[in-house]
């Protein structure tokens, strides 16, 4: 087998892959509109329950129509699972990975149509989505790669007259919740990391991004992967979440989003339901109050540059954005100043025209940036958009508010939109105090040239990824294992080395001779 290696990203430059990316948007248009069913062992399961996918860039299109469980369902969806777990967890581990390497391969030759879907269900422009689906096929090809590993024979001290063996075994029925904001990378990572490890899930998307898991979904259908080892269970969080969550045969829950869905999932995992047998396990992935922060001693253009992709990159829904620039006060001018530049010269517009800035994804999202955008204009000085902006969906102006105090709203809580806060930071000692002054800990970037401020930041920033004169999104698999600490979840590092050990338990076999 072929050492891992990331998956390329395209050049949009390159005319034959523009061409490609406008066909696979008119490809997908002509199949807007449809209507998805749920899939549990196999099954194709229509409701009369169905939730409309809308392209927030154009508020007239739906992007699909899908049908939403009930408990019954949900039930339903467990029990196969559970059938399935009997035999799916004795499949030998390449095999297991096998299908992990035909959908990777299968979703390569389908890259642009890929790309195209998240175009319309979620608002990315043509370089955000590309970069979405080469992540999912990271996933895959990395876990596949990291299951055969796992699965061969594991380092133990010798010992005579035994021979002694450690297995890393499943732990059963898993309950995956992912983000609709890496509709594919991270619901794809999330699955397919339980899967080869051995257990059998329930895939509950996100309720905003429906169409882009049933498309996962056919895939690995597509290819041969046996049925009920991906249960897919559309449906609201409150209803079957909960359910799916407390049920006494879920295993683990895999989770990625909000910081407030993760507690309660952790509040309602811990407790002991009627029947069940062990402790679950819970892998919570949650919110971000990222910054990036400009030293002395930093080259500005570049800070600008970095501090401008990170918060505005896919409208700053990422949680790794970087909604806060800390900068030292001898920089903060020159920096705000071309931070402003760079960021009035980002476009807004339709992301099927690949414009740098397109729609947040609803309108629960939209009411509550603009509300804080209000917040910030109290709180700072207004330097750029600071509102609606045209077209016919969620569209809004990337936003900068300056001088803003390190207690400010907007400097502590997730906003999750198109909005920076700047702070000038009278030292490089106060940047980081400030850095660190927040509930969660994902992502960080410093950019300097002094090395006793990189080194002292390497020790001090308290972040699970933190990058050095770059931007603080776009870790890459396996390059960059993702995850991080407090209330930003249980730091499980995906696309690490660590992460498909936290889907199996360990098991030791010694034999006396
Ligand atoms: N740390 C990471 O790796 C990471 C990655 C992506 C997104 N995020 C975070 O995710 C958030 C944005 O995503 P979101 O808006 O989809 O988050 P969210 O918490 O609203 O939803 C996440 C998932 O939880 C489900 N859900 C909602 N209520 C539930 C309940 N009671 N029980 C079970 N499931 C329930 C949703 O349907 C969705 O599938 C941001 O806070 C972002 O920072 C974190
Ligand atoms: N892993 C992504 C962020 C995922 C969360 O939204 C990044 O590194 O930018």
């Amino acid at each position: 087998m072929i050492p891992f290696r990331n998956e390329p990203f395209t050049n949009f430059a390159d005319p034959a892959n523009k061409e490609a990316m406008k066909a696979a948007l008119a490809k997908v248009k002509a199949e807007l509109g449809k209507e998805y069913p749920l899939v549990i062992g196999g099954e194709k399961i229509t409701t009369g329950k169905k939730v409309k996918s809308i392209n927030p860039g154009n508020l007239d299109e739906i992007v699909g129509i899908q049908c939403q469980a009930n408990q019954e369902l949900a039930q339903k969806a467990v029990d196969i699972a559970m059938e399935t777990f009997k035999t799916w967890q004795f499949v030998e581990p390449h095999v297991r990975a096998n299908y992990l390497f035909k959908a990777a391969a299968e979703m390569r030759r389908r890259k642009f149509e890929f790309a195209a879907w998240m175009v319309y269900e979620v608002g990315k422009n043509w370089g955000e989505a590309d970069a979405d689906v080469a992540e999912a096929i990271d996933f895959m090809e990395f876990y596949g790669r990291e299951m055969i590993r796992l699965g061969g024979p594991q380092p133990l001290v010798p010992y005579e007259g035994e021979d002694n063996h450690l297995y890393y075994i499943p732990l059963g029925v898993g309950v995956v919740i992912p983000p609709w904001n890496f509709p594919l990378a991270i619901m794809v990572g999330m699955t397919t990391a339980a899967i080869v490890s051995g257990n059998t899930v329930v895939l509950k998307p996100a309720s905003t991004s429906p169409v882009i898991a049933a498309k996962f979904v056919e895939l690995m259908e597509q290819i041969g992967l046996p049925k009920g080892v991906i249960n897919f269970l559309p449906g609201s969080g409150s209803e079957i979440g909960d359910f799916l969550v407390e049920h006494p045969k879920t295993r683990f829950v895999s989770f990625t989003g909000s910081r407030d869905v993760g507690i309660r999932i952790n509040e309602r995992i811990a407790k002991q339901a009627e029947g069940q047998i062990w402790i679950k396990r819970l892998v919570a992935e949650m919110g971000g109050k990222d910054a990036v922060v400009v030293d002395a001693s930093a080259d500005p253009e570049e800070a600008a540059t970095g501090i401008v992709q990170s918060a505005f990159g896919f409208q700053g829904q990422k949680c790794s954005a970087g909604s806060r620039a800390i900068v030292h006060k001898d920089l903060y001018d020159v920096v705000l100043q071309k931070v402003v530049e760079k960021t009035k010269a980002l476009q807004v517009g339709l992301p099927e025209e690949n414009y740098a800035i397109g729609p947040v994804v609803d309108e629960n999202a939209y009411n509550k940036i603009l509300e804080y955008i209000e917040v910030g204009k109290k709180e700072g000085r207004l330097m750029a958009g600071g509102g609606k902006a045209e077209g016919n969906g969620y569209y809004i102006q990337p936003t900068i508010i300056a001088d803003v105090k390190e207690d400010a709203r907007i400097m502590l809580e997730e906003i999750f939109g198109p909005v920076l806060a700047f702070y000038k930071a009278d030292s490089f000692e106060k940047a980081i105090e400030v850095f660190n002054n927040t509930e969660y800990g994902l992502t960080g970037a410093l950019y300097s040239n002094d090395r006793e401020h990189l080194e002292y930041a390497r020790k001090y920033m308290h972040c699970g990824n933190l990058y050095f004169n770059r931007k603080c999104t776009g870790a890459l698999v396996g390059v960059h294992p993702f995850g991080g600490f407090n209330m930003s979840g249980t730091d499980s590092k995906a696309g690490g080395r660590d992460y498909l050990l936290l889907f199996t338990q360990a098991k030791v076999v010694s034999e006396r001779f």
